[in-house]
Formats: C-alpha cells, sequence, structure tokens
C-alpha cells in the first residue's frame, strides 16, 4: 500500500470521536476538495508491503485503526488490508468519500463506514457512486462538510430525497462558524448531529495528530 503517514491519536471525526485510534493513511486521491485539509497525501508516499502493515497494525495497542487518506479505497490491498485485522479482532474505521464501491468493506463485522456526501463547496458534488446509500449499514454514518447556506441547503434537499438509514453528521468546514451551523440546524429541525474536527481543537492544524 502506498502510505502517507501513520501515528497515534483519537479519533477527531465522527460517532467515534474520543476513541483512541492508530492511524493509517493512504497516498492518493481520485477527488480534489477545496477544502481538503489533507492535500499532502496527493503526491509522494511510501510503498509499504500490505503484510508488514498488518502485522503492524495487528501489534497496536488500540483496538481500532483508523483507515483513512487521500482515498484509502483506491488501495489494490485495502480489501486484504481490513479482511485480515478483523479477522484478528481489530476493528476498522474507514474513512471514504464516497465516490467508490463500499460493499467489499461492508462484509465484515469490525469495520465502520465513515463516508462523506461531498457538498457544493467541495467542488465534488457529482463524486457520490449513489448506490452506496443503500449499502450502508446501521453502525456506519454520512458526513457532509458545511461550508456555507448554498451547503446547508444541499444537505437539505439531500435528506428530504434519500432515505438515509445511519446517522448523518453535519461537520462545519474548518473556519466555517459552529454557531451558525448549530442554529441552522435548530432553525430548520434537522434531526442531525453537528460535530466539530476535534484533534484540530486540541492540537490545531497539524499533520500527524
Ligand atoms: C481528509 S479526508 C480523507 C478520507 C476521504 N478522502 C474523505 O474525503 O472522506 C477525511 C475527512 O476530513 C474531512 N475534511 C477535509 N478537509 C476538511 C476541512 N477543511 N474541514 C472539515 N472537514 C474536512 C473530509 O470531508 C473527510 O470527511
Ligand atoms: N485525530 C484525527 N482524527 C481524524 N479523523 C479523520 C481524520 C482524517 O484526516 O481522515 C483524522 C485525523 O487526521 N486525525
Ligand atoms: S476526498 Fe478526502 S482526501 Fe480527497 S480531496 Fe476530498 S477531503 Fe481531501
Ligand atoms: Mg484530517
Amino acid at each position: 500500500m502506498l502510505i502517507t503517514e501513520k501515528f497515534h491519536s483519537i479519533q477527531g471525526e465522527g460517532t467515534l470521536t474520543g476513541v483512541p485510534m492508530y492511524f493509517v493513511r493512504t497516498n492518493l486521491c481520485n477527488l480534489r476538495c477545496k477544502w481538503c485539509d489533507t492535500t499532502y497525501s496527493f503526491t509522494g508516499g511510501t510503498e509499504e508491503p500490505v503484510r508488514s502493515l498488518i502485522e503492524e497494525c495487528s501489534k497496536v495497542w488500540e483496538d481500532w485503526i483508523c483507515l483513512t487518506g487521500g482515498e484509502p479505497l483506491l488501495q489494490r490491498d485495502a480489501k486484504e488490508f481490513v479482511s485480515s485485522l478483523t479477522g484478528m479482532g481489530k476493528k476498522i474505521l474507514i474513512e471514504t468519500g464516497g465516490s467508490l464501491d463500499i460493499e467489499p468493506f461492508t462484509k465484515y463485522d469490525g469495520t465502520v463506514i465513515d463516508m462523506d456526501v461531498k457538498t457544493p463547496s467541495s467542488g465534488e458534488e457529482r463524486s457520490l457512486k449513489k448506490e452506496n446509500l443503500e449499502k450502508l449499514r446501521e453502525l456506519d454514518y454520512i458526513k457532509m462538510v458545511i461550508q456555507n447556506e448554498i451547503d446547508f441547503s444541499f444537505a437539505l434537499e439531500f435528506l428530504k430525497n434519500n432515505l438515509v438509514k445511519c446517522e448523518v453528521i453535519l461537520q462545519p468546514a474548518w473556519g466555517t462558524p459552529p454557531d451558525w451551523l448549530v442554529n441552522r440546524v435548530i432553525e430548520n429541525r434537522l434531526n442531525v448531529r453537528v460535530m466539530l474536527q476535534m484533534h484540530k481543537i486540541i492540537y490545531g492544524e497539524k499533520r500527524g495528530v
């Protein structure tokens, strides 16, 4: 697998926020979100044999591995990585942009999928693989990054037009006032969760945290 970085931290986003995890960040992404905070994963990277990555991850003290990127589903060995480690009892949170087929990764009990539905401010709002919506399980969740009123309206429309079985998280694009988003959710009586990127609140905008 082509790797950008690996580090120990707590999960900073989504329903598992606060849970200690070992992060494996793969290199390369097929999307180019305008506000992407991880553009350093677009180039470079170090090729690491999947077998040695599996061995390394099987030995970490954390119950959870966070497989992120870049776009981790682009990696040919991602399935082997997930099937081997879940087979050994590790749990894996997979962060994906939503444009690639998630089905192979929903077959394992030990996985949770965090799937973005890209909003207009990303410039990638047409990238969603729609079939993925039916494949999400109850424990998975959808994340929409909200930067402005257009994104919020997009989220409203999306939730009106799609039957979503799992939790929906609205995450302010970093720098967007969270109180604005919370007020919009309340005004619209939206049953979603608003969550911030806690690792950036704790450490600031840094790599490897
Ligand atoms: C860096 S991406 C990597 C995984 C995958 N490519 C994806 O987009 O889900 C991890 C998460 O960070 C979010 N993210 C990236 N830049 C952000 C920003 N500036 N503000 C808020 N969330 C951001 C993405 O939307 C995604 O949910
Ligand atoms: N602590 C921490 N939590 C995260 N959750 C998703 C991340 C990501 O960049 O994919 C991330 C990250 O970079 N750090
Ligand atoms: S899909 Fe994820 S890694 Fe790729 S550009 Fe968008 S936020 Fe960044
Ligand atoms: Mg990040």
